[in-house]
């Protein structure tokens, strides 16, 4: 499209912002609430929840009080959780098992929430950092991240969350040909109505730190993901990416982080026009947050601004930390 207009005085941009009224019927695109994907954290327990340091306002919970918070999540409607878990470190090793166990914090989680509030769509993580004793997505041997020895794992991983309810699979581990053999072996199991989302332009950033506090592997993280994640100076290798993914079989794809590659977001979405989300991020969080607690931004119009800001870039929806708070503010009509 050319955008068309008279030259001043004939066109005076000021007219269509004159007012409230006006502004409102001019507005190109809206943020609600169906546009949220709320991403939570879980950890052992009854009836306990643990602040997270680096996310001032963002808690993990035991299953009995993330069950309760993901009830008033729906009533507030929002469509989608989506789950990460604090595994004991006693549970974590170089083999992962844990990640697959039918039993684990994860699966328990997800089925009390699917027995307590259907409603809500459940996305999981597919990745093994919760679960490896080295911090690491992937299986590693001699110092390296192997390939199809992780995509093997992670396909029992993604069985069994879908056995326990899960409705989306989140791919998070950006390892090579994760999607079809997840594809396949949920066809093979009769999981057919399962989706996958997957993470398909995932940036090797230093905007997860934060998150890796939550989850407890910063600690254990021995260097770095350049070798799987991608180099954020990269774009055309995103599209590259979401073309395999969706040809593998994924119903929706995600770039990671958020704010700072919306022109990645644009480029999916204008080339591909599948259902593109975006996650913003715990280093994305923190930053807002920060600044918002030390009285130097409006925590509450950046928070939306930040959000609308997705919408604009083409996104379908926002995996955000702010989903309650924004789903609230929403409701009362801003
Ligand atoms: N693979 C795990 C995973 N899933 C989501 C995030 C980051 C989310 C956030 O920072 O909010 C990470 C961290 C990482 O890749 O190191």
């Amino acid at each position: 499209m050319r955008p068309t207009q008279a030259s001043y005085p004939a066109t005076r941009f000021r007219r269509n912002r004159r007012t409230d009224a006006l502004r409102r019927l001019t507005q190109e695109n809206v943020l609600t609430v169906n546009d949220l994907i709320w991403p939570v954290f879980v950890q052992d327990g009854t009836d306990t929840e643990t602040e997270i340091a680096s996310m001032p306002g963002v808690v993990r919970r035991s299953i009995d009080r993330l069950t309760r918070a993901v009830a008033e999540a729906a009533e507030m409607g929002i469509p989608a959780i989506c789950l990460f878990p604090y595994t004991n470190p006693a549970l974590r090793s170089e083999t992962c098992e844990e990640a697959w166990n039918p039993d684990n914090l994860i699966n328990r989680a997800i089925r009390a929430i699917k027995a307590e509030v259907p409603e809500i769509a459940v996305m999981t993580d597919v990745a093994l950092d919760p679960y490896s004793s080295h911090g690491q997505d992937g299986l590693m041997k001699d110092g390296v991240v192997l390939n199809d020895e992780s995509v093997e794992a992670l396909v029992r991983m993604t069985l069994a969350q879908a056995d326990a309810g899960a409705d989306i699979i989140g791919p998070s581990d950006m390892m090579d040909g994760r999607i079809g053999m997840m594809r396949s072996a949920l066809e093979k199991a009769d999981h057919k109505t399962v989706a996958i989302m997957s993470y398909s332009a995932k940036y090797a950033s230093s905007y997860y730190g934060p998150f890796r506090d939550a989850v407890g592997a910063d600690a254990t993280l021995k260097g770095d993901k350049k070798t799987y994640q991608m180099n954020p100076a990269n774009s055309d290798e995103a599209l590259r990416l979401v073309h395999r993914d969706l040809t593998e079989g994924a119903d929706s794809v995600m770039v990671k982080p958020g704010m700072p590659y919306l022109d990645i977001c644009r480029r999916v979405k204008e080339e591909f026009g599948v259902p593109t989300y975006a996650y913003q991020v715990s280093g994305e969080y923190a930053m807002h947050e920060a600044a918002a607690r030390n009285g130097w931004l409006n925590g509450e119009a950046v928070m939306l601004e930040s959000l609308l800001a997705f919408k604009r870039a083409g996104c379908d929806g926002i995996l955000t930390y702010y989903a309650p708070r924004v789903a609230r503010l929403l409701s009362r009509g801003l």
